[in-house]
């Protein structure tokens, strides 16, 4: 697993009329991710894409394609993103009760799929109970807003997660990247790094303006 910073622009914000154009912004930017938000209009109250749409930004980019499932049924879309092109796949646990004997088996099955794979936790929820899980996750997100849009305002107040991943990760002897979500932008993402967060998603502020250079400003 890679230790500098990844930036995982959210596609959420981008403007669709111009999609290729953006996509080959982000294939020059130093963003060495694409973040991809599936929300089914159930999970959350906002509908996005379907496994077709990943499939045709697998065609325009190299990038990394980070799939964070906003779903109820996870482990029925996991393999269908998977299948279209998804190399890392998050899914939150309160779409699987909190329970992280599923939560274990889905993070299973997504390996066994070939993809690299993490999970998802909503502001409410108390990131401890993810502890025995942790040994299988590629990554943790850790939502700075509540899921559903893009453009929300950041979480200060989810920074104590972050800080405590980093100390379970060190103490474990772990690998898992940690990945923030919601709100970041010029002057909330050194927060975030500060805590301890490795991987930055951000939609609205790189898609306002100059991509590249919104980015490069991420990486400062
Ligand atoms: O998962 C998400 C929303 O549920 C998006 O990834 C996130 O909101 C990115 O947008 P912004 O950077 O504008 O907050
Ligand atoms: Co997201």
């Amino acid at each position: 697993m890679e230790n500098s910073r990844i930036i995982s622009p959210s596609v959420l914000s981008m403007d669709y009329s111009k999609m290729p154009e953006q996509v080959a912004q982000l294939n020059a930017s130093p963003a060495k991710w694409l973040h991809f938000d599936v929300m089914d209009g159930h999970f959350v109250p906002n509908l996005t894409f379907g496994p077709d749409i990943l499939k045709g930004f697998c065609k325009l980019s190299d990038l990394v394609m980070d799939v964070h499932l906003m779903v109820s049924d996870p482990a029925k879309y996991a393999p269908i993103f998977i299948d279209a092109g998804a190399n890392m796949v998050t899914f939150h646990v309160e779409a699987l009760d909190n329970d992280m004997e599923k939560v274990q088996s889905l993070l299973d099955e997504i390996h066994k799929l070939g993809a690299m794979a993490g999970v998802v936790v909503k502001p409410k929820t108390d990131v401890k109970i993810i502890q025995p899980v942790l040994s299988s996750c590629d990554m943790v997100l850790i939502m700075t807003v509540e899921p559903g849009f893009g453009g929300q305002s950041f979480m200060e107040d989810m920074m104590p997660k972050v800080k405590w991943l980093v100390n379970q990760r060190e103490a474990k002897q772990l690998s898992y990247r940690i990945e923030v979500d919601g709100g970041i932008n010029g002057t909330t993402y050194k927060t975030a790094v500060d805590s301890g967060a490795d991987t930055l998603v951000a939609g609205s502020f790189v898609f306002k303006g100059n991509i590249i250079e919104n980015v490069k400003a991420l990486l400062k």
